[in-house]
């Protein structure tokens, strides 16, 4: 007789945690909730073996908990944090509330995580970097030739570590910066021990106008390890340094520049017409749109398996699609006696 399945939302984690998953933040009643959503159908589409798990703010309302919760995703609440009194300028003023990303340490049910930016696209799979060595921070190279950088030294002399050699550093500003990486997506280690000393530490630190990527960067800068741009397509890569990339071979797209949300895409600002760009809105848009992505569709492919006759392959199909989409437990309760 086939074991009687009942799936439970992910209320509680029966089942022994997967030790690895994707972690994205969402915070805010605004429109990021359709970057998540983009980002659980692209993950999906690409058959990520790993779920992903949504660190939310209390702001985040109830109607956007449940779209994500529909679409196989994890929700964790957490609480914000903020960094010490300050008169920073941040480069965006709702910078600081990425502060709040620093929680997502906390979560050592996984032994390992991929951070993405709820603006980010996963076009191939790149569950592969779960397996590199542990104990490093792995991200990829930002660039400092925006006009949001217009506040640092390295800007103000022309300076890139995108091309080193174009300007060089120059002696009397002190030592070359430490390689700077884009806090939009990386891969780390949940660690108790790391948590509780990166809160403790920001309460010590003058915050700086990329918040919480500033924070990050001198916190990791010695366990940093640079991974190719293909993992982090920066948008402003595009037009600052298109000899640095390969878009074609792009796994990861950031639509970080301004202007380039896709879900609020207008082509109005400065680059944002160009054909490269309005190909990455649209490419993020067919996913977004794309319903057989929906994770219902997906589990309701694995049961129409089932009523196929095929009991075991409609099972196998049903637990597949639930363990890659995460976000459900499944307890198999043993057959009953009679
Ligand atoms: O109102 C907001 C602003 C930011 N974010 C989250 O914080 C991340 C970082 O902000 P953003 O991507 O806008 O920064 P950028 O990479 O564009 O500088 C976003 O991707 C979201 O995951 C959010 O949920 N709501
Ligand atoms: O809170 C600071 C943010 O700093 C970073 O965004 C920047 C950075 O990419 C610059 O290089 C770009 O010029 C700029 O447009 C973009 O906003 C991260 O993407 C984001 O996750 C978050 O950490
Ligand atoms: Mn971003």
């Amino acid at each position: 007789m086939a074991p009687n399945i009942t799936t439970t939302k992910a209320a509680t984690i029966t089942a022994k945690a997967p030790e690895r998953a994707y972690v994205t933040f969402l915070a805010g009643n605004g429109d990021y909730v359709k970057g998540v959503v983009g980002l659980a159908k692209g993950l999906r589409k690409v058959n990520s073996k790993y779920p992903l798990v949504v660190a939310l703010l209390p702001d985040v309302p109830e109607d956007h908990r449940k779209i994500l919760v529909d679409q196989g995703c994890i929700i964790r609440q957490i609480e914000p944090v903020y960094p010490p009194e300050n008169q920073t300028q941040f480069a965006m003023a709702y910078y600081v509330i990425n502060y709040s990303k620093l929680r997502i340490w906390e979560f050592v049910e996984y032994s390992k995580m991929i951070y993405l930016d709820g603006d980010i696209q996963v076009f191939d799979n790149i569950d592969h970097l779960f397996d590199m060595e542990d104990g490093y921070f792995y991200a990829v190279m930002d660039c400092f030739c925006e006009k949001t950088w217009s506040h640092t030294p390295q800007y103000k002399i022309g300076y890139c570590q995108q091309c080193p050699d174009k300007v060089q550093w120059p002696s009397q500003l002190g030592p070359k910066p430490p390689l700077y990486f884009n806090a939009g997506m990386f891969v780390y280690e949940p660690s108790l021990s790391t948590y509780e000393d990166l809160l403790t530490t920001l309460k010590v630190t003058p915050p700086t106008p990329f918040a919480e990527q500033d924070y990050l960067n001198m916190y990791f800068k010695d366990i940093y390890r640079p991974i190719p741009p293909i993992y982090n397509l920066v948008m402003a890569m595009l037009w600052r340094h298109p000899e640095n990339i390969e878009l074609d071979k792009a796994k990861v797209v950031h639509y970080c520049a301004a202007g380039s949300k896709p879900w609020r895409y207008t082509g109005k600002e400065d680059n944002m017409d160009r054909e490269d760009i309005k190909t990455l809105v649209a490419k993020w848009w067919e996913i977004y749109d794309d319903e057989s992505l929906d994770y219902n569709n997906v589990v309701a492919s694995g049961q129409a398996a089932e009523t196929d006759g095929d009991k075991q392959s409609g099972l196998q199909l049903l637990l597949a699609a639930l363990s890659k989409a995460g976000g459900f437990v499944h307890r198999i309760n043993a057959p009953s006696a009679a």
